[in-house]
């Protein structure tokens, strides 16, 4: 039975609004869709059905009001530099980048959605720079997972490098000029010796992965680390069914399997050489003993700390969107 607040006491007010597709699609407005078809095609991954209605009806108002984000927090940085004195003097706090995380299990489609959000925010002459990374450069090398006998947990927080991936997004955040990043290959299945990815100011990075809004570590002696999420500016969280992230990863492994997996250098090369049946044993038995175990004990407890919840249903389409307002 529902506790019910004293007479006179107000029930404590939800930090969410929760909207449907018809709801969240009118809040675009008169923003123009700057995207086509072949655009919209060329951006979504392997699998995701997401086409321009979609866009239009459910990805604009995401737009629209990441960039009204952005002038709010602009303001914002220009009352902190008037009150540290002459920003210049101060590190520019006014040119700090947005920064903007985006969350989800494997195969939930967060590489569409931040692709998108890239193509769409670029658009706005606010801020047409936008560099979007992905946190799997900072995977450790698969010598040092083995090392460590972590090459069953690939995604999980402790196959990182945090710190290195927390202090990368700050000094893109503190405005430096220019900051790399490692690169991971999903063909390879490992880090790229030697190659990096190069940020230059840009005035909005997207950070897309897993474990984007996993808290801090502890730190030794007592001490508060930053977490990334304290870098954030705003942040998305990718959600579905767990059955329906469950088909996506398999019928994605099916078509990887006459795709890339033929390529020589592919790490899972060997799936092309067995029978259908034999690969997607694996990938279910890789689904529930890596990405599945990864949703349930690390990604899914950091939904609740996302700005913006989108939550998909079978058809890839989103049913409702959860947006934190307190
Ligand atoms: N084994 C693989 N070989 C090639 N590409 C892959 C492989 N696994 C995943 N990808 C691609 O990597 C990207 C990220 O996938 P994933 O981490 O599952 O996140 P999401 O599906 O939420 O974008 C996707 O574009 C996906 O198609
Ligand atoms: C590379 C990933 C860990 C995702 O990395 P992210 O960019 O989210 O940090 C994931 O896509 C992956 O390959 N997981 C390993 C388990 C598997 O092969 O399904």
């Amino acid at each position: 039975m529902p506790i019910l607040p004293p007479a006179g006491e107000l029930a404590p007010a939800s930090p969410y609004v929760d909207l449907d597709r018809e709801s969240w699609s009118g809040l675009r407005e008169r923003t123009p869709l700057p995207l086509t078809a072949e655009e919209v095609e060329q951006l979504r991954g392997l699998g995701d059905e997401i086409d321009l209605d979609e866009v239009r009806e459910m990805y604009l108002p995401i737009s629209r009001l990441l960039n009204l984000y952005v002038g709010a927090v602009h303001g914002l940085r220009g009352a902190l530099g008037t009150f540290l004195g002459d920003p210049a003097e101060t590190g520019g706090v006014r040119e700090t980048p947005f920064v903007i995380g985006i969350a989800g299990s494997v195969a939930v489609g967060k590489s569409t959605t931040a692709r998108l959000l890239r193509a769409l925010l670029a658009r706005w002459p606010e801020h047409p720079r936008v560099e979007l990374v992905t946190t799997d450069g900072f995977l450790l090398p698969n010598a040092e997972l083995e090392r460590r006998g972590l090459m069953q947990r690939k995604g999980f927080p402790e196959s990182y490098d945090r710190r290195a991936l927390t202090r990368f997004v700050a000094d893109i955040k503190s405005g430096r000029d220019e900051v790399t990043a490692p690169v991971y290959s999903h063909l390879v299945y490992d880090i790229v010796p030697g190659e990096r990815a190069v940020v230059h100011r840009p005035d909005i990075l997207i950070v897309e992965g897993l474990n984007v809004l996993q808290p801090a570590l502890p730190g030794q002696d007592g001490r508060t680390r930053m977490a990334l999420a304290d870098y954030f500016d705003f942040s998305i969280y990718v959600d579905a069914r767990e059955s329906d992230i469950e088909q996506w990863y398999l019928a994605r492994f099916r078509k990887l399997r006459d795709t890339a997996f033929t390529d020589p250098s592919s790490y899972f090369r060997r799936f092309t050489e067995v029978s259908e049946q034999e690969a997607l044993d694996f990938a279910r038995g890789a689904w529930a003993n890596i990405n599945r175990l990864n949703l349930i004990e690390n990604v899914l407890p950091t939904r609740g700390r996302a700005t913006l919840v989108l939550r998909k249903g079978a058809d890839h389409r989103i049913e409702r969107v959860r947006l934190r307002k307190l």
